[in-house]
């Protein structure tokens, strides 16, 4: 069969597919496929393999209806109408769970630094600006016996709750549709309602999945709910956030700082004047980024794809209902 892959994916995923017989083709280039070259590329191979966030949507599964197997690498989906693929009985593969240490690491990351102002203060030194050891400048914030709220305490919300605890002793707060029961038990995690959620963080990190539901719900309205001293950290997705309101807040002394690993939009643009502000360190989407994680991420793509390929169920599929409806 011929698969086509939108980016280079790590060896351990390409060599399975490979071992397995197929024929591949990595799209190379250094900008972006656009949606048409997509669909053509789609129409010449057996299989997608989608790295990144090219729209399968209605218009996608109607022009490539004759694909045996689509497979994302990354746990989000949001790129995908999940209707249109159920219409299309195509069942869509992800990569959940292997990422969900180096993602909550990422948040981490972003919230030790912001409240140390880490990325503003080292930048300092490439400008000539390490001028003396002042006792009064340059002073953050720490983190020990604070709560860390948690929109979406799944599974990367767990893996940073657990960090935070052993490092820091946080108080664990949570909000989502449901409870976690396990965060609950294990990790004495309380769960609040959106709004106590918002006035109560000294740390707000949010990791629900992009959706109609929480597209832009931290906006000028809720950072107004947060407290001064508050940091927001987003490595979810962009589009949870409005990044202008996010803006003002901070300039505004709303929140006290920012991080984020996801913009909107992406990429973000070179002259945001969040990129300057002392209290906000931004990274550019690489919360999976390590090479055991991309590594892992790649092989259970490859397990999704050839599974599909071989007519039985994805190891991971974000829309098993599919299988109710189709003999595998
Ligand atoms: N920066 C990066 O590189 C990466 C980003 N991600 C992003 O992280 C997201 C989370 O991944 P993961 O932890 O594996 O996903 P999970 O599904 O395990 O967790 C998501 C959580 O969000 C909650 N949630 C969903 N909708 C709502 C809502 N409307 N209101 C409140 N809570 C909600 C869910 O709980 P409930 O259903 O009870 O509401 C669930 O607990 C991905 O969707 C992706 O967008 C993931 C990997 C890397
Ligand atoms: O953003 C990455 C993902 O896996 O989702």
């Amino acid at each position: 069969m011929k698969i086509f892959i939108t980016r280079i994916i790590p060896a351990k995923g390409l060599q399975l597919l490979k071992d397995a017989g197929h024929t591949i083709t990595q799209y190379e280039e250094k900008r972006p496929l656009t949606q048409e070259e997509l669909i053509e590329a789609c129409s010449r191979h057996d299989a997608l393999l989608s790295v990144g966030p090219n729209k399968l949507d209605e218009t996608f599964f109607s022009r490539c209806k004759h694909l045996k197997a689509i497979s994302l690498l990354s746990v989000g989906y949001d790129n995908v109408d999940v209707a249109a693929a159920n219409k299309y009985r195509m069942a869509i593969g992800n990569t959940p769970g292997v990422l969900s240490g180096a993602t909550a690491d990422t948040a981490f990351l972003l919230m030790l630094a912001v409240s140390r102002k880490a990325f503003f203060l080292s930048n300092k030194i490439g400008r000539g600006e390490w001028g003396f050891f002042e006792p009064t400048a340059g002073l953050g914030i720490e983190l020990n016996n604070k709560t860390l709220g948690i929109f979406g305490l799944g599974r990367i919300g767990m893996e940073l709750a657990k960090k935070s605890i052993g490092a820091y002793n946080m108080n664990i707060i949570y909000h989502n549709r449901h409870h976690n029961e396990v965060a609950e038990k294990e990790l004495g995690a309380r769960y609040v309602s959106f709004e106590e959620l918002l006035r109560e963080s000294d740390v707000l990190s949010v990791h629900a999945n992009l959706s109609p539901e929480t597209k832009g719900v931290f906006n000028a309205n809720t950072f107004s709910q947060m407290k001064s001293s508050a940091i927001f950290i987003n490595t979810a997705r962009g589009g949870l956030h409005n990044e202008e309101d996010l803006t003002a807040a901070v300039k505004n002394g709303t929140i006290w700082g920012a991080g984020l690993d996801v913009t909107n939009p992406e990429p973000m643009k070179p002259d945001s004047p969040l990129l300057t502000m002392p209290t906000v360190c931004i990274l550019p989407h690489i919360g999976s980024a390590t090479m055991e994680t991309r590594d892992a991420m790649s092989e259970i793509a490859a397990r999704n794809i050839l599974a599909a390929l071989a007519g039985e169920k994805m190891p991971h599929a974000i829309n098993p209902e599919v299988y109710k409806q189709q003999v595998v």
